[in-house]
């Protein structure tokens, strides 16, 4: 049997006992559609010449909150069963947004309330009040666009008629910024020429990702020059799509492949993808682990009786961190995680986070300004703390397979992107049983 998101319910809130595995984890695990191309497919279609369809979008906690801002303002979205169409308003209106935690939300929805016809009020959960927010509302601000506040609560004031032209942000703390002002740039009447002036920028792949999307329904992007996107004006083409799977969602489980010496099958694995997640093929093959690809196109990991230390820059895919930090709290020798210093402002403070649950459990972490250096030492249990972060409790679960009464203080974020995550891991446990019985028969009936 596989494990799949169709048949499972949501974590309820509350202390969540990571279950150890009893024998080495085998299963195939579908994960649930992409978040970050749901929330992008969502915009996209709220800003384009007509109706598009929606196959396999996320339905989760974030998407749920970006369908509910995108019909506060003025957006008609019909959902049945996995097709999801939407309409786009002649205008955008003005409203209302729960942002909740989604960074997707939070950036993506003020370039489309800069176009609406009246002021729209962004407001989030309130851990989200310390996410960074200055640049892309300095952005907006630029294109001549009234915002009240530098950070969630926030009050957006545009017109429907905005000219656009050259807007540089510093988009060190999030690619985000980017990719929500990119998004808006046809629509503006001169397009947009926007420039990253700053220290770094993080999770290029994802600002690929928005312009393979804008391209793809037919917008001209010259990106050719490194930190500079120039978007032409003109219509965004309404599209039907299908969203891949979500990539990253489908690292704790792969990972769990690797610790305990099993097999995990993803099916669906796309062969190109500006996911962040394809990379995490070759980082499971720098701990150790062993991948292939079969002919349906799904991805096998292998793990193997050791787990090496690794030395990585995570800047492009710095989603992934929580769990490559859980297994590397598992491997040989210290590993060097590099590139993340942003990820402070991710859900919550990503280093400090892990950082301290780590060190809770035994291993010795030292935090810098770019990342982490993570020492193993022998874990024991404990409580693992979740700070409302889905990818806390996604490393957390992949320690507790391992390490014996590791207790989630709460599961339940892990609704932000995929609600199934609780279930699809208990049913990974009970195939595994059952893989392992199976084969203990089989070996008994050829003996006898
Ligand atoms: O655009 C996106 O869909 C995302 C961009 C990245 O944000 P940052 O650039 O802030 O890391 C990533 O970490 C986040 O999970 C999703
Ligand atoms: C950083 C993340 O999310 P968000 O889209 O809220 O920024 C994440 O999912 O790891």
């Amino acid at each position: 049997m596989s494990t799949t998101a169709e048949t499972v319910t949501v974590a309820p809130p509350g202390p969540w006992p990571a279950p150890m595995a009893p024998v080495p984890i085998r299963a195939t695990v579908r994960v649930p559609g992409s978040k970050s191309q749901t929330n992008r497919a969502l915009v996209l279609a709220a800003l384009s010449d007509g109706p598009s369809t929606i196959v396999n979008g996320l339905d989760a906690r974030d998407t749920r909150l970006m369908r509910d801002g995108l019909r506060a303002l003025g957006v008609q979205i019909e959902e049945s069963g996995d097709s999801w169409r939407i309409t786009p308003p002649g205008a955008f209106t003005g409203g209302t947004v729960d942002c909740g935690l989604a960074g997707t939300v939070m950036r993506f929805l003020p370039p489309l309330a800069a176009l609406a016809d009246s002021p729209v009020a962004f407001d989030g959960d309130e851990q989200a009040y310390a996410r960074p927010m200055g640049p892309l509302l300095d952005g907006l601000a630029a294109l001549g666009v009234t915002v009240s506040g530098e950070s969630l609560p926030f009050t957006v004031t545009g017109t429907s008629a905005l000219a656009g032209g050259v807007v540089t942000i510093d988009a060190s703390t999030s690619s985000q910024y980017v990719s929500g002002l990119l998004l808006i740039g046809a629509r503006l009447a001169d397009g947009l020429d926007l420039r990253h002036a700053g220290e770094s920028l993080p999770s290029r792949p994802h600002i690929a990702m928005t312009v393979e999307m804008l391209r793809a329904r037919g917008v001209q992007i010259d990106d050719s020059e490194t930190d500079r996107w120039v978007v032409s004006p003109g219509p965004i083409a309404a599209a039907d799509v299908i969203i891949e799977p979500d990539l990253s969602n489908a690292a704790p489980f792969l990972a769990a492949a690797a610790i305990t010496g099993g097999a995990v099958t993803v099916p669906h694995w796309p062969s190109e993808s500006n996911q962040p997640g394809m990379r995490l093929p070759h980082i499971l093959q720098q701990f150790g682990a062993d991948v292939t690809y079969d002919e349906d196109g799904s991805i096998i990991v292998e793990g193997t009786d050791e787990i090496d230390n690794i030395e990585i820059d995570l800047r492009d895919v710095s989603e992934l961190t929580p769990v490559v930090a859980a297994l590397a709290a598992l491997a040989a020798d210290t590993s060097h995680l590099n590139g993340v210093g942003h990820i402070r402002g991710h859900e919550t403070d990503r280093l400090t986070a892990i950082a301290t649950e780590l060190e809770s459990l035994g291993a010795r972490v030292r935090v810098h300004h770019d990342g982490l250096v993570i020492h193993p030492r022998l874990l024991g249990g404990g409580t693992w703390h979740t700070y409302a972060d889905h990818r806390m409790a996604h490393a957390g679960a992949l320690l507790g397979l391992v390490v014996a009464d590791i207790v989630l203080d709460d599961v339940a974020c892990t609704d932000k992107t995929m609600p199934e995550f609780v279930a699809l891991w208990e049913q990974m446990l009970a195939d595994s049983v059952a893989a392992s019985t199976a084969e203990i028969s089989a070996e008994s009936a050829e003996l006898a």
